[in-house]
């Protein structure tokens, strides 16, 4: 097949002249997301909580923790002043992990430009209040929802930092304002579409976590592609479910929020949460399986808050219930899935999301809200 045909695009640079971004967080996900942001023209300050990483990132154009053989762009400028990094930075991504945002968003208040929007790209929930990231965002400093977006898919960050292409989503309120951050995300080797719905974006990033949890524990175990392929399917249903009767849009979870960040997740032997799941599945207790882990896991802190309000809200996520039964060591992980933790008095139809719309999530919004027969 030729190659002549193959559309290249061009133009990032050029429209993003001139912009100027802050990235909170120098991780693996921050740093790769700035470098991302430099291949898209724009003129992007890293903030690193330690002196000696921003020290590095600056001078030698690497962060060799997190993005080991990876050479950042000579644009990249970093520092551990948060007064610096966000001078004059209209959009500010943050990428730390969810147990330290609300803090770090006290941190960055006294800096903030009043116009300037906040991005999330951290896929977890405050363990504490149960809140998504934007919540905490609206919580913490009263910002109004046009200032609070979120942006998420299928982003395994060393492979976006080897310029694998991918894709993402950007999603605020404010259309508008979604569309200014697809455009500074935008490299030729990552595609950010927009949409205006927060609560599903945001919930398809931390309920995927939960799903590939369960995916490296059957892994771990043992287990085959049959297995995992009715975890992921199942899995999806679960994510749907609770997102929709939190309020997200159902084509939401089909998209690459959803099911293309599900998909990444439990397929990647990069993926944290499915390598965290992958020692747990072999025996490893919790507490090993942390100090083993370098980096931010987020499912193992989401299970618990995210049952929490599956019960308010009236959801039963099995998968999810397994997921934490395991990691409180009440069930074996050989036990995960066998399957699909019910053993109904007559078989259920399969519900599958081929059934949507009025019936089935109707029903369960009139559940929530209290008013159904
Ligand atoms: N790595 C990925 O592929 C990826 C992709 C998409 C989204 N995310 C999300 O991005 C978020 C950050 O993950 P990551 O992969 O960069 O994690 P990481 O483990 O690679 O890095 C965590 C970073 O947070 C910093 N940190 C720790 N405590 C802090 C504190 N109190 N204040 C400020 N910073 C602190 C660490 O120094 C480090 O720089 C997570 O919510 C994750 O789910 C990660
Ligand atoms: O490494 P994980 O499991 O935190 O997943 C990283 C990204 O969220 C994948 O999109």
């Amino acid at each position: 097949m030729s190659t002549a045909s193959i559309p290249v695009v061009t133009g990032h640079r050029s429209r993003n002249r001139g912009r100027k971004v802050a990235v909170i967080g120098s991780g693996s996900w921050g740093t790769t997301f700035a470098k991302v942001l430099c291949d898209a023209g724009c003129e992007v300050t890293l903030w690193a909580r330690r002196p000696e990483v921003a020290n590095e990132i600056q001078v030698a154009k690497r962060n060799s923790q997190y993005l080991p053989g990876i050479n950042l762009p000579k644009s990249l400028k970093a520092t551990s002043e948060l007064a610096e990094a966000l001078s004059g930075a209209r959009l500010v991504f943050l990428a730390v992990p969810s147990q330290t945002l609300r803090q770090n968003l006290l941190d960055i208040e006294p800096y903030l430009d009043r116009r300037s929007v906040l991005v999330s790209l951290v896929k977890g929930v405050e363990k504490s209040t149960t809140m998504r990231m934007s919540e905490v965002m609206a919580d913490a400093l009263d910002l109004d929802p046009a200032r609070i977006a979120v942006v998420s898919g299928p982003n395994i960050a060393l492979e976006i930092a080897k310029e694998q292409p991918t894709g993402a989503v950007a999603s605020c309120a404010d259309l508008g304002v979604a569309q200014e951050i697809a455009m500074a995300a935008s490299a030729p080797y990552f595609r950010t579409y927009v949409n205006t719905d927060v609560v599903g974006t945001e919930l398809g990033g931390v309920l995927k976590n939960l799903i590939a949890l369960a995916i490296g524990i059957v892994d771990g175990v043992g287990y085959g592609e049959n297995t995992k392929a009715a975890i992921i399917t199942r899995g999806l249903a679960e994510m749907t479910e609770f997102s929709v009767v939190s309020g997200a849009d159902t084509a939401t979870l089909s998209g690459l929020a959803g099911l293309g960040d599900l998909i990444a997740t439990c397929q990647s032997p990069l993926s944290r949460n499915n390598t965290a799941g992958r020692l747990i599945g072999q025996g490893y207790t919790q507490e090993e399986t942390r100090e083993q882990m370098q980096q931010v896991a987020e499912g193992i802190t989401s299970v618990h808050p995210v049952l929490e309000l599956a019960r308010e809200r009236g959801i039963v996520m099995p998968i999810v219930e397994q997921v934490q039964m395991v990691l409180n060591g009440t069930m074996a992980p050989k036990n995960l899935g066998p399957h699909l933790a019910t053993e109904d008095a007559v078989p259920q139809p399969e519900l599958s999301l081929a059934e949507p719309g009025p019936g089935r999530w109707r029903r369960l919004l009139d559940r929530l809200k209290g008013t159904s027969a």
